[in-house]
C-alpha cells in the first residue's frame, strides 16, 4: 500500500483548476483527444494513473469533446494482486475495468534482466496495447508525469549521450493505437497533493525492483541538484520542447570506408535510449 490514505467516493471528483489547466495544456498542445475517441487508461493502482483516471473522467463531464473511457490493469503477479479496490473505484466512476494477469515479475526473475524497468515497461505496453485494441480502443493513456519526463531525459543524456525523453503523443504502428501522456506537465508533488486533497487512496502492489534502479538513482541526483537549480525540471522540459535546429552541430559529411559517418549503424545501447 502507498502512504496516501483516504476513502473512495462515488462519481467523478472535482479536480482542482490548476491540475485541469496543466492537463488541458498538454492535451491541447499535442492534440491528444478528439471527438469519439475510445481511450484506454493504463491503471496500476498507483498515484499517477489513479489521478489520470479521475482527471479524464472529470474533464469528460464538461468538455464539448466527448470520448469513452475504459481502464486496463496488468496484474504483473499473474493473479496474486487483489484488484477488488480498483474494481470498486472503477464501478463508482462507471468506467469498465479490464484486469489482465501476466507473469511479468516471473519473466524478469527468470531472465535475470539487467534493466528490469525497461523490460517491464515494454512488456506492459505490448499487453496494454493488445488488450486495448481488442476492446475497440484507439488511444492508450498513460500516467507519466513531469518527473518521469525529466528523469528519462537526464538518464538518456548521461547514459546514452542523447538528449531525449518519451513523446507526449506517439503512434504505434503494430497496435494501430495512439499513446498519449496527458500528465507530462504535472509534477509528482502536485499529483500527491491533489490526491490528498481529493482523499483518494492508492493500492498498487510494490515492485521488488523499485528501490534501486537507474531511475531511482537519477531521482536522487535531481533531488541533490534541486537546491542549486530550483528550476531544473522546468528547464529540462523547456529544452525538450524548444530544441532549436540552430543548436545542432552540423559536421561536414565525410566518407569512411565507403559509409558516411551520419549513416553508420546505430548501436543497441543507442537504440534502447527510450527508457
Ligand atoms: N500494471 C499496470 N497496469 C496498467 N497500466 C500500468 C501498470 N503499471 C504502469 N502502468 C501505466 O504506465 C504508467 C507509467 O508507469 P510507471 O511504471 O512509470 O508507473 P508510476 O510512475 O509508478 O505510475 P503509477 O503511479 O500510475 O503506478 C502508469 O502511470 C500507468 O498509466
Amino acid at each position: 500500500m502507498d502512504e496516501i490514505k483516504g476513502k473512495e467516493r462515488p462519481g467523478p471528483l472535482r479536480i482542482s483548476a490548476k491540475i485541469r489547466r496543466l492537463t488541458g495544456r498538454a492535451i491541447y498542445r499535442y492534440d491528444m483527444i478528439t471527438p469519439g475517441d475510445r481511450i484506454a487508461v493504463g491503471v496500476s493502482g498507483g498515484k499517477d494513473s489513479l489521478l489520470l483516471l479521475h482527471i479524464l473522467k472529470f474533464i469528460r463531464t464538461y468538455s464539448p469533446v466527448k470520448y469513452d473511457l475504459q481502464a486496463f490493469s496488468v496484474d504483473m503477479t499473474n493473479g496474486q494482486w487483489n484488484p477488488a479496490p480498483l474494481q470498486t473505484l472503477c464501478d463508482s466512476l462507471q468506467v469498465p475495468l479490464h484486469v489482465i494477469p501476466y507473469a511479468i515479475e516471473h519473466i524478469i526473475d527468470v531472465k535475470r534482466e539487467e534493466s528490469p524497468c525497461s523490460l517491464c515497461a515494454n512488456l506492459r505496453r505490448g499487453i496494454l496495447n493488445a488488450a486495448a485494441q481488442k476492446a475497440g480502443c484507439n488511444k492508450l493513456a498513460l500516467g507519466h508525469n513531469l518527473d518521469d519526463v525529466v528523469e528519462t531525459g537526464l538518464m538518456n543524456l548521461l547514459r546514452n549521450g542523447r538528449f531525449r525523453s518519451f513523446q507526449p503523443k506517439l503512434w504505434h504502428d503494430r497496435a494501430e493505437m495512439w499513446l498519449i501522456r496527458p500528465m507530462i506537465y504535472l509534477s509528482e508533488f502536485q499529483i500527491r497533493n491533489e490526491l490528498h486533497r481529493l482523499g483518494v487512496a492508492t493500492f498498487q502492489h510494490c515492485c521488488k525492483y523499485g528501490a534501486d534502479t537507474e531511475r531511482s538513482r537519477t531521482k536522487s541526483l535531481i533531488a541533490e541538484l534541486k537546491p542549486r537549480f530550483p528550476d531544473l525540471k522546468q528547464s529540462v522540459l523547456h529544452a525538450l520542447e524548444h530544441h532549436a535546429p540552430a543548436d545542432h552541430w552540423t559536421a561536414t559529411p565525410r566518407l569512411y570506408a565507403g559509409v558516411y559517418e551520419s549513416d553508420r549503424p546505430v548501436s543497441d545501447s543507442e537504440r534502447q535510449s527510450d527508457l
